[in-house]
């Protein structure tokens, strides 16, 4: 297939990729920002014991009946039970408990006075207020009962469901193991930053941008690295990263050129070539293939190419292999502040900053080989011909990033 439409294209990715099946086991702060592998079920009640909201004393209801400052009650104070502690009697008529917040109630109980309405007695105590049975009471279990499921298969995790987790008792999670992904970059012009620059050529961008936004979709990297424009090498590279990952993206030489090797390599692979050239900006000549049943996606080499297909199409790709729904597209309609300079002649993405109602185009070069100007751009605007969203006031249809 050649010249496809992102959404057919999409529609292509998403049919060779398979979710992961396989579930591990990781600590409970390393289960931060991974998808649930299990239901997971309460195996006892949270809180486990009936438990006092305040510091005062527990006692019975019926036994504050017309208490008020005027009108002291006297109760005698039996003992004190401490957050932590835990006193198995049972609290009788006339009788009371020193309680602080927290602490198990003794049986016999089914108030706690907050401290303020008493004399803070220690032998006895006086209280100054009366009581409805269950007042200032926190029963066993109303946080969660044992049995039920609080999370469910699928949930992506984050503070809130690690703090669910850690209340539940649970110290490893099943977890559905990470999407593994291999960066192969091309180019005899590219070099690792940190090296020194030789005449002609470049640092290699791609490799780090593609990597971190990985990282950003909770992607284990299997291997990051610069392969020679040989298509043996690179054939060579794409078989190992296969045995070892679940999507293989490459970046560079899928053009017209004399070393535009990735066709080549495709073939010596006997890759099932899917498609070739897509109609947008940046990344037309996006290629996609298959070898032994792993996804390769091979991005132009152009660095904003990189930057908005890593959003537009490994992202949905890692959405399925992960199955991590936060990772689905969100767009918005804004409204556009200023004019695109350049014509729009078929589907365009263009970087740009939105404050989620208005969005603003950079007025600095807008090429693809160019990525400096999209510093501090948190969206693509999507543009197709023959419609809005190019022009100041339009609306303008927004890709967040
Ligand atoms: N005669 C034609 N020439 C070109 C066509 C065409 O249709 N006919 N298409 C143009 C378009 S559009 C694109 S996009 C590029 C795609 O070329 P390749 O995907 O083969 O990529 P390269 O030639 O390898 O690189 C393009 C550009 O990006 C730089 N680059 C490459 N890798 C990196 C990297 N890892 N980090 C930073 N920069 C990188 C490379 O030096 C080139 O400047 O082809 C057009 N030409
Ligand atoms: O597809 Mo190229 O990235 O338009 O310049």
């Amino acid at each position: 297939m050649e010249n496809l439409r992102v959404e057919e294209a999409i529609e292509q990715l998403l049919m060779y990729t398979k979710a992961v099946q396989e579930a591990e086991t990781v600590s409970l702060l390393s289960a931060n920002g991974r998808i649930l592998a299990e239901d997971m079920k309460a195996e006892r009640d949270n809180p486990p014991f009936d438990r006092a909201p305040v510091d005062g004393y527990a006692c019975k209801a019926e036994d504050l009946a017309g208490a008020l400052p005027e009108k002291q009650v006297t109760l005698k104070v039996i003992r004190e039970v401490d957050a932590g502690e835990y006193f198995d009697g049972t609290v009788q008529h006339g009788e009371a408990v020193r309680i602080m917040t927290g602490a198990a109630i003794p049986a016999g109980c089914n108030c706690c006075v907050r401290q303020e309405n008493t004399d803070y007695g220690e032998d006895t105590v006086q209280i100054y207020k009366s009581m409805e049975q269950w007042e200032d009471y926190c029963f066993q279990g109303e946080d969660f009962k044992k049995g039920t499921v609080l999370l469910k298969k699928g949930t992506k995790l984050s503070f809130i469901e690690i703090g669910i987790l850690a209340s539940m008792g649970v110290a490893e999670v099943p977890v559905i193991r990470r999407a593994r992904v291999a960066v192969l970059t091309t180019g005899d012009e590219v070099m690792k930053p940190g090296e020194e620059l030789k005449l002609g050529k470049i640092y290699d961008c791609n490799q780090s941008l593609l990597a971190a936004r990985l990282m950003d979709f909770g992607a284990e990297l299997t291997r990051i690295d610069k392969i020679p424009d040989n298509p043996q090498d690179m054939a060579e590279a794409v078989r190992e990263a296969a045995e070892v990952s679940d999507l293989i993206i490459t970046t560079g030489a899928v053009s017209v050129g004399k070393k535009d090797i990735m066709h080549e390599v495709v073939r010596i692979l006997g890759a099932q070539r899917i498609f070739w050239r897509l109609e947008m900006k940046p990344g037309m000549p996006t290629l996609f293939s298959v070898y032994e049943g792993t996804p390769m996606l091979s991005l132009s080499g152009n660095p904003f190419g990189a930057a908005v297909s890593v959003d537009l199409l490994i992202r949905p790709m890692i959405q399925k292999l992960t199955q991590d729904d936060t990772l689905r597209p969100v767009r918005k309609k804004c409204t556009l502040t200023n004019d695109f300079g350049k014509s729009v002649g078929g589907r365009r993405y263009v970087r740009a900053v939105t404050d989620g109602e208005t969005v603003t185009i950079p007025t600095k070069i807008h090429s693809n080989g160019i990525l400096s100007t999209m510093a501090g751009c948190n969206c693509l605007i999507e543009m197709q011909k023959g419609k809005t969203g190019s022009h100041a006031g339009e609306e303008a249809e927004v890709l967040l990033l």
